[in-house]
């Protein structure tokens, strides 16, 4: 387009949707800061997924329904939340705003929801929990983990955690290695100067050493299973245990029979495994094969709206999690 006179630009940013929220955030972030949070692995197709698969269910709406007095309330690691929405495990949050997950913490405490903190979180786990403040008004806190083939670090993590006053770990399971991630390659991207990853004792010279691929691979256990996995983890901690990353009733059967408290069906919001569902695809199956049990079912990937967290919940979850929203409410770093 050319010549006419510049479109009037907005003077205050009205952000009425998740889609303004990320468009703000587009604009705010660099290139290799956006790219790493919004995409996922090689063509992305689970990622597309996730949203297009919720795009396709529709409500069946009633009328003349008494809606004055709704709870959309639930139970939540061991308290009462406000509504069946919190913030998922997304590392590098420092990345998106100077306070990082500190600043998350803050959020869900005035929200009246949870949140998961990443291994690869940019403040330790401490600070973040004790940013969400005492009382009954307190967020639990999730200790988000792989399982890793440092053991000494992994239960040095969990005790962290536990002192801080986390109700549960998620112990990722779809991560044996880290996903494809075409963006990442193509802009070497690194973790910026001045962010850590302290739950992981790793500072920033150490980090910015190695591409994420290697960074990631140091830490991993391939070789992780359930029947290793689920005791060692139960040996070590009074935590609750969720498996995050289950995609099939197969595990979710696995989920019953090692006993963990939970599952969050989840396929990383597509920067894993490119191909499988998006997951309200799988999320009855799920369901199904928890009943009678008490592994509780939650959900993640693609969750932009109210309508959103009403299927998954019309379909059985528990609750659900967000991870990219929560990065999108930036302001970007220098
Ligand atoms: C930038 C970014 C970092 C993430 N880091 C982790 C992580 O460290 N551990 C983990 O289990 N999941 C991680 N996730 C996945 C989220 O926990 C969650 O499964 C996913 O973001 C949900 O999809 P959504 O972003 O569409 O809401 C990350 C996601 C993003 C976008
Ligand atoms: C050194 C690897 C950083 C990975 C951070 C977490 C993440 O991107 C994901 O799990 O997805």
């Amino acid at each position: 387009m050319s010549g006419g006179a510049p479109l009037p630009q907005p003077t205050t940013e009205k952000i009425l949707s998740i889609a303004d929220l990320k468009e703000a955030a587009d604009r705010k972030l660099p290139a290799s800061a956006r790219e790493f949070f919004n995409s996922g692995s090689t063509d992305q197709r689970t990622l597309h997924a996730n949203e297009t698969a919720l795009a396709r269910y529709h409500l069946r709406s009633r009328v003349l329904v008494n809606v004055k007095h709704l709870d959309p309330s639930t139970t939540c690691l061991g308290r009462r939340i406000k509504f069946p929405l919190c913030c998922a495990p997304a590392g590098i949050q420092g990345m998106a705003h100077p306070d990082g997950e500190v600043a998350t913490s803050k959020a869900v405490r005035s929200m009246g929801v949870n949140q998961a903190i990443s291994s690869f979180a940019s403040y330790p786990v401490d600070e973040i929990v004790s940013a969400g403040g005492n009382g009954d008004d307190a967020p639990s806190y999730a200790i988000q983990m792989y399982p890793m083939s440092n053991r000494g670090l992994q239960e040095r993590i969990i005790q962290r955690a536990e002192a801080a006053g986390c109700k549960a770990i998620f112990l990722t399971g779809d991560s044996p290695v880290l996903g494809v991630r075409y963006n990442e390659w193509k802009n070497d991207f690194r973790t910026p100067e001045g962010i850590g990853f302290p739950i992981l004792e790793r500072d920033t010279k150490t980090i910015r050493e190695t591409t994420h691929d290697d960074g990631f691979a140091g830490l991993n256990d391939d070789g992780a299973s359930w029947e290793r996995d689920i005791k060692w983890l139960r040996d070590r901690t009074k935590m609750k245990v969720f498996v995050k990353g289950v995609m099939c009733s197969e595990d979710v059967a696995n989920a019953v029979k090692w006993g963990v408290d939970g599952v969050v069906v989840s396929n990383h919001g597509g920067r894993q495994l490119d191909g499988v569902p998006g997951t309200i695809d799988v999320l009855e199956e799920c369901v199904q094969a928890a009943k009678g049990s008490s592994v509780e079912v939650h959900v993640d990937g693609g969750f932009r709206r109210g309508s959103d967290v009403f299927v998954a919940l019309a379909l059985g979850a528990k609750c659900c999690w967000v991870g990219r929203p929560t990065l999108w409410n930036c302001d970007g770093y220098q």
